[in-house]
Order: structure tokens, then sequence, then C-alpha cells
């Protein structure tokens, strides 16, 4: 199951700069485990904000709550989830 999710990231400004160095480190560590497994298919920056759109593709709905729910930054993200079905228009889809 394919999803786009929008994640804007909003951190305290007077969180300890330890912390946040640290924080920062284990989600760029996380996100690049899940690329590399494949669940997290895309990465892209928004331009302008602390935003990101990441496409992920999942076994299910759940699987995606685990990933996003145990994102280091989560207690500091809101999201935007959409559910994402085949474009009638996608040349890909055509094919075969
Ligand atoms: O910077 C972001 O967009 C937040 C975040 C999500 C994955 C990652 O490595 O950083």
């Amino acid at each position: 199951m394919l999803f786009a999710v929008k994640m804007d990231v909003a951190i305290p400004h007077d969180m300890d700069p330890d912390r946040k160095t640290e924080t920062l480190a284990k989600e760029k560590a996380y996100s690049q485990d899940l690329q590399r497994g494949g669940e997290w298919v895309s990465i892209w920056r928004c331009a302008g904000q602390y935003s990101n759109i990441s496409i992920f593709d999942v076994k299910d709905n759940e699987r995606l709550h685990e990933i996003l729910w145990n994102l280091p930054l989560f207690p500091f993200m809101t999201m935007d989830i959409t559910p994402l079905a085949t474009h009638p228009s996608d040349i890909r889809a055509d094919q075969g």
C-alpha cells in the first residue's frame, strides 16, 4: 500500500543542543534504514519549509502507523497522510 506523508517539523527553540543533535542523527539513521529496506520509498524536502513529503510502501495501515509513531522527531511533527491509488494516465500502468 502506497502513502504520501507530509511531515512538518517544529523543534522547540529551547531544546538542549546536544539532545537536538542526537535526535536528528537518530532520525536520519532510522529513515535511511527504512529506505534501504524499501518501505520508505523516497523523501523530498519541501522547498523553503522545514517539511518533507515522503512516499511509503507498507503492508497495511498498522505498519505505517508503527513507522511514523517511532520517528525520533514524532513528538515535534504534524503529519498529513494521503493513501495513493494508481492514476489512469500513468504510462507505467498501461504497460504489461
Ligand atoms: O528533516 C525532516 O524532514 C524530518 C526528517 C524525516 C526524516 C529525516 O531524516 O528527517
